[in-house]
This record gives structure tokens, sequence and C-alpha cells, in this order.
């Protein structure tokens, strides 16, 4: 399985995130600059964080006008997994790939710490290879991470069950304590925590490689030679 790591001017958590494909992962993995306009041959997009563009206007508000996310929105409604992590998720935000917006942490500090979080749809291409119930560790790193969305959207992800993942505790003020939401199709995921970041005990963690095995499981359930 190929997956694309997109690289915005500032992104910084790329490294981290083609690291844990490829070393963690053991599946392809390449740069993409967001320069580009094609993603022919990948299968899966992984967006990282990071600063795209310094964070300048908003977080994300100016990376989702890169000539590679008209590839992004292509991929997303072909239905290859579409997965933007921190920034990245800021970035799908603002391209309306997924529904809501992120504003300032509560306190307005920057978080960067381990946290708890509770998988709420564990049926979905990211979340297959969790157990029920199963509450993970996963590290944060932002200081935009208050997600935010109306009551009829709110509504609408708990009906339509594209709530992912919720923090245990409220660190930033999130509507629902929400960290992690798919669109409706549930082939894209945006989450501030970084699963690339926990892909090995030596990181605290490796509760975040589960989530990429889950979209290597499910690519290959898809393509499956059945005859
Ligand atoms: N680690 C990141 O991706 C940081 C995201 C973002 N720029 C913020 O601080 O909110």
């Amino acid at each position: 399985m190929k997956f694309a790591v997109i690289v915005f001017p500032g992104s910084n958590c790329d490294l981290d995130m083609y690291h844990a494909v490829k070393d963690e992962l053991g599946e392809e993995a390449a740069y993409v600059w967001h320069d580009e306009t094609s993603l022919e041959g990948f299968d899966a997009v992984l967006l990282p964080g990071g600063f795209s563009y310094g964070d300048y206007l908003r977080s994300g508000a100016i990376a989702r006008f890169s000539p590679i996310m008209k590839a992004v929105e292509k991929a997303a409604a072909e239905g290859k997994p579409v997965l933007g992590v921190c920034n990245g998720f800021q970035v799908l935000l603002e391209a309306g790939l997924l529904p809501g917006a992120m504003r300032r942490n509560a306190k307005l500090t920057f978080i960067c710490k381990q946290t708890e979080l509770e998988i709420k749809n564990k049926s979905t291409m990211f979340t297959t290879g969790y157990a029920d119930e199963e509450t993970i560790t996963i590290p944060v790193a932002h200081g935009d991470g208050n997600y935010y969305c109306d009551e009829t959207t709110l509504k609408k992800l708990k009906d339509n069950n594209q709530i992912v993942f919720t923090y245990k505790d409220d660190i930033n003020g999130s509507v629902a304590n929400i960290a992690g939401i798919t669109n409706e199709n549930g082939n894209v995921l945006g989450m501030m925590p970084h699963p690339e970041r926990a892909v090995d005990d030596l990181l605290g963690s490796a509760d975040g490689l589960k989530l990429f095995q889950s979209i290597v499981k499910y690519w290959r359930e898809q393509h499956a030679i059945t005859s």
C-alpha cells in the first residue's frame, strides 16, 4: 500500500508521519510537495501536523488553497483513506472536507502532552484495530485545538457516528470533547492528537500504530483477490 505524505510550507510532522508509515508500519510512503497537482498512484493520503504558512490568518486557511488540495478532494471523493492530523485536520476543516471549525484552545495556551482518548466509533476504516471501549494514549501538541460546530452539525455528527475520538478530559474546550471526526462517508478522518507520535513504546505509547494498521487492513480487504 502506498501512502502520500503531503508537505506544506511550515509542515513539521511530515518526517514523523513518514517514519510511522515506512519504518513502523512497513508500507510504502512518499512526500508530496503542496505545489503538486496529482496523487495518482497513491492509495491513501496523509496531511501531517505543523504550522502551514505560519498559521497566518487562521490555521490551515492558506494551505487549503495549495494546488495539491484539488487532488486531495479527488482522493476523498473516490473513497480513498484521507487522514489529517492536527494542522492536517485544520486544513481539512478549512477545505470543507470536514464540518466545523477550529478555535484557540480555551485557555489560550499551547498544549503539548499525552492525552487519553475514548474511541467512539471502532468500525471506521481507521479504527477496526482497536478493542471495544478501549481507552488509548496519544499525544497532542496544539494551540488551536478547540473544535467547534453548531448544534445541528453536532446532532448530525452523532446521528451518523462521525465522532471517532473524544478526549477523556476537557483539555481545550472542544464541543463534546471532540478529538477526531470523519466525513459522512467515513473515509476522511481529522484528529488533533498525533497517532504518528505514538507508534512505539519507546515514544511513551504505541497506540497510534493500530490506526495505521487499520487503514492497511481495510485496503487489503478492498483489494483482496477473490477469484
Ligand atoms: N502540531 C500541530 O500540527 C500544530 C497545529 C497548529 N498549527 C496549532 O498550533 O494549533
